[in-house]
């Protein structure tokens, strides 16, 4: 469920979407399942456990990971609901997301992953019908209010679409389109912010001879790392992403990994996807969602290695889909 965002309801989503459109680890390795807002009790665990050890150095060892400072929380949520007319699609939902780090949502369609994907930079806002209720703490502020500006929001928190789409101008004018409205100018400085931002999307190489060429002459996969490109070019510190590579070929789709952690490292990711490889391929840690209820969330290894409830057991066993 991803196309029911349309024009300028998504706009200045940093630059990502069509953005009005002129056309057209290291923490919580012990802590429980449905505990998201992991942290200080996963580091005081270790350093209680380290105690017992015989050997020093790996005393030493475990000491050292267990105070390595927590991964910075960028954006978080504190019992975020949402409601579409009188029906209750997402129910208490807090969850955080670090700095360096992604984490996938997963679940059974229907069971309101996009819901609370769009919810964290109030794309549903332009639903009509639809009420988010709770707390959105972006850099510790709730933006879940009726001043926050969106436009500014969007900007730091950029949303990348399952279909490609990339405005219809040039490529070139693709990323610029939503630096120039936020005031950059200059020849030079927009040349630099294309290239960086196309590099940045490991796109550089392929179009550098043609960017004045339209962003449609691109295949599906470079289409869709545009759109990247066009995230990027905003500096965002967080980026979600919506089922990126569901109309995309297995080669782009590993494209768009490598991309995902070729720039995670200056922000948090968020990604919707049904394909289990890809979240176990990509995602530090994982959230599984069922029937509006988010049941259990966790590393990435242990969600699909160990998973605690039976729901998501059988959901990575194929029992249901
Ligand atoms: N625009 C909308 N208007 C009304 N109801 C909606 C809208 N979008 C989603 N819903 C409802 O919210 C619930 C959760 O849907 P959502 O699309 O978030 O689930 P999902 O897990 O992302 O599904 P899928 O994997 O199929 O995309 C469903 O009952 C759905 O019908």
């Amino acid at each position: 469920m991803s196309d029911v965002i349309t024009g300028e309801a998504a706009a200045g989503s940093a630059g990502a979407s069509t953005a009005a459109a002129p056309d057209g680890n290291g923490l919580g390795t012990t802590a429980p399942a449905a505990q998201p807002m992991s942290g200080s009790a996963g580091i005081a665990g270790g350093v209680s456990a380290a105690a017992g050890t015989s050997s020093a150095a790996s005393e030493l060892g475990r000491v050292a990971a267990a105070v390595a400072p927590a991964p910075e929380v960028v954006l978080e949520t504190r019992d975020v609901n949402v409601f579409y007319g009188d029906n209750h699609a997402l129910h208490n939902t807090s969850l955080a997301f670090h700095k360096g780090e992604i984490t996938a949502l997963i679940g059974p369609s229907g069971c309101g992953k996009s819901t609370f994907l769009r919810s964290l930079n109030l794309m549903n806002r332009e639903i009509r019908g639809c009420r988010v209720e709770g707390e959105i703490l972006y850099g510790g502020r709730n933006v879940n209010t009726r001043e926050e500006n969106l436009y500014e929001l969007r900007r730091s928190i950029g949303m990348v679409f399952q279909q490609p789409n990339p405005f219809h101008k040039t490529i070139y004018e693709n990323i610029v389109f939503a630096p120039k409205r936020h005031g950059l100018r200059g020849k030079d400085n927009l040349d630099a912010l294309v290239e960086e931002s196309l590099r940045g999307a490991a796109l550089w190489d392929e179009v550098k001879d043609k960017l004045h060429q339209s962003a449609f002459s691109l295949s599906g996969g470079q289409q869709q790392r545009l759109c990247i490109a066009r995230t990027l070019a905003m500096h965002p510190d967080v980026i979600l992403f919506d089922e990126p590579c569901s109309a995309l070929d297995p080669i782009s789709t590993l494209a768009i990994e490598e991309l995902m952690h070729s720039v995670v490292r200056d922000r948090a990711i968020v990604i919707v996807t049904h394909n289990m490889e890809q979240a176990s391929r990509v995602s530090n840690r994982t959230a599984f969602f069922y029937m509006g209820d988010m049941v259990e969330y966790g590393e990435t290894d242990q969600i699909f290695q160990r998973p605690r409830d039976k729901r998501l057991n059988d959901y990575l066993t194929g029992m249901f889909s």
